[in-house]
């Protein structure tokens, strides 16, 4: 008898991240600079409507293959929001959102603000991804650290999944119960709202 180790949808959440991981590493070492610049001005164009009715915008510090969202966060603040990022104390630790610059070093490799300043609540969160579905299922690193903290805060928060226009699926994505479904997906060509189920 076969006894797989995992269960198929775990399974080919894996094999699936591998595959966009790859893709994504692949699509960010082509691009020209000015060409990325070019993306991640449209990105920050494109959700410019949405950082309007923001109080607290929330995104992240981009790894190499992600796009980043740094320009939508200066462009919160010339609005006069206030911008928070991910931060952690260890790895494994509750990931929080906090203001402040991005000045200390995580245990992720990313900077963050100091863990001194005081978590906040954001009600926009740019959250990064390796891929999402057109109903909003997210699969991410596979660490859990968005699931965890987006439990918490999605009530009185929008969140919209940011990363290159490929990274927005047709084929579903199989929903595990404790994923956190995307309100929306945005990339340099533009937003594309979900349908609340
Ligand atoms: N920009 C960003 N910040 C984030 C996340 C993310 O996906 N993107 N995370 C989402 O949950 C959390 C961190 N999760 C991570 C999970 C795995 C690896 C990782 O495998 N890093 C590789 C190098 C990756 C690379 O540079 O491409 C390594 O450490 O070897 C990094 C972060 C919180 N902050
Ligand atoms: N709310 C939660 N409570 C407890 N465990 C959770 C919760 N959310 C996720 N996890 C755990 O996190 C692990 C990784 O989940 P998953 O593969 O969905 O991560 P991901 O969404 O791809 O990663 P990330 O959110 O870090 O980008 C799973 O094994 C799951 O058990």
């Amino acid at each position: 008898m076969v006894v797989p180790s995992t269960s198929p949808p775990l399974a080919d959440k894996v094999a699936r991240r591998a595959a966009l991981r790859a893709r994504r590493r692949d699509y960010a070492a082509s691009l020209a600079p000015d060409t990325r610049k070019a993306l991640e001005e449209a990105l920050s164009a494109a959700l410019e409507p949405l950082l309007f009715a923001a109080r607290i915008v929330a995104a992240y510090q981009p790894m190499k293959d992600e796009i980043s969202p740094l320009g939508v966060l200066f462009r919160a603040q010339a609005l006069g929001k206030s911008t928070a990022l991910p931060a952690f104390a260890e790895r494994d630790s509750r990931m929080t959102f906090r203001s402040g610059d991005a000045i200390e070093a995580g245990p992720w490799g990313l900077l963050q603000p100091p863990l001194s300043a005081p978590p906040v609540q954001p009600d926009l969160i740019l959250i990064p991804l390796v891929g999402c579905d057109r109903s909003g299922n997210r699969i991410g690193m596979g660490q859990g650290h968005y699931d965890r903290a987006l439990e918490g805060l999605r009530n009185n928060a929008r969140l919209v999944g940011i990363g290159w226009d490929f990274q927005l699926l047709d084929e579903p994505v199989g929903a595990d119960p404790w994923d956190q479904r995307l309100d929306a997906f945005a990339s340099p060509a533009g937003i594309t709202e979900f349908e609340a189920t």
